[in-house]
């Protein structure tokens, strides 16, 4: 199968080289049917085995994300004074964790992060910052670590939502969001909430987790990687918005050039999840190569 698709630029400043178009890097990937479990990808109704998991973490994660809980967050975690290393290292303090959220893995989280990856490197093999975005997307799990806090599942993993408006019938296990107090508030229930249209999406509150801690880790630590990648980094669990186009009256036009990117992006993080290992050894001299050329030796976390 060959599969003929234009490269979208990243929406980097004026100064940021333009990418050359290749026209068939992507001939290779072959979306699989089933996942591990025989199931179709974020099927979250099929009885598999982490069906009662996942949907159990839906209910508390709706039930808690509230204006006032990601504003605390942000606040604290903001700070970055939790811990001091580097990307590899945090690499490998995932080793142990299992997402509850994800109907499609039950691997550490370390095999996902290099899945992804490698996936990507197949396919775009010059786009070295989008092998790094594989690499790093999924590191602000370490949330849930002790180190950190060790927080609950709800407040790290899963798809993210804006709080501070209207929760729309496009997130996953929508039902639960009837026990979020904000969801009675006037002032956060309607469509447009505290916001206004076409504010862009850097203005908004998404539900706290892993990809918001992850941007501001990368952010501030001042990363060299192009806006595209931190885009992909912030919103690759808002599903709503780039599956089923939802929120889209938020978004601004810097917003739909990155967007594309997270497209492309989101293939390789869904579907490279499987049970197929990575030689982490073999591979770790390039990905470190990476994290030297785009990130200081050290990180605040
Ligand atoms: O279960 C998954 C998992 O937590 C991913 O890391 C996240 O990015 C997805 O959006 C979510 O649905
Ligand atoms: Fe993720
Ligand atoms: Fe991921």
């Amino acid at each position: 199968m060959t599969i003929v698709e234009e490269k979208p630029q990243p929406a980097t400043g004026a100064e940021e080289k333009k990418l050359p178009i290749d026209l068939v890097s992507n001939a290779g990937f072959v979306v699989p049917g089933n996942n591990a479990f025989g199931n179709t990808f974020r099927d979250y109704e099929a009885n598999s085995e982490r069906k009662d998991t996942v949907e159990e973490f839906y209910r508390k994660q709706h039930m808690y994300q509230t204006v006032e809980f990601v504003k605390k967050m942000r606040e604290e975690y903001g700070k970055l004074n939790k811990a001091e290393m580097s990307i590899w290292e945090c690499c490998e303090l995932l080793n142990e964790f299992v997402d509850e959220s994800d109907p499609d893995l039950d691997e550490p989280q370390i095999e996902h992060l290099l899945q992804t990856a490698e996936a990507i490197r197949k396919d775009y093999p010059n786009e070295d910052w989008l092998h790094l975005t594989g690499l790093i997307h999924d590191l602000g799990k370490v949330l849930l670590h002790p180190s950190f806090g060790q927080l609950p599942q709800w407040a790290v993993v899963g798809d993210t939502f804006p709080v501070g408006c209207a929760f729309d019938e496009s997130n996953v296990h929508h039902k639960f969001f009837q026990e979020n107090p904000d969801n009675d508030n006037p002032k956060y229930n309607t469509k447009h909430g505290i916001y206004s249209e076409g504010c862009g999406l850097d203005n908004v509150l998404m539900s706290w987790g892993h990809d918001g801690y992850m941007h501001m880790v990368a952010k501030e630590n001042k990363t060299t990687l192009p806006s595209a990648a931190l885009f992909i980094i912030r919103y690759h669990s808002f599903y709503p918005l780039h599956k089923e186009r939802a929120y889209k009256h938020l978004m601004n036009e810097e917003d739909e050039e990155n967007l594309k990117w997270l497209k492309i992006f989101n293939k390789y993080d869904l579907y490279s999840k499987s049970k197929v290992r990575i030689d982490v050894e073999k591979v770790k001299p390039y990905y470190l190569s990476l994290t030297e050329k785009y990130f200081p030796a050290k990180l605040r976390w």
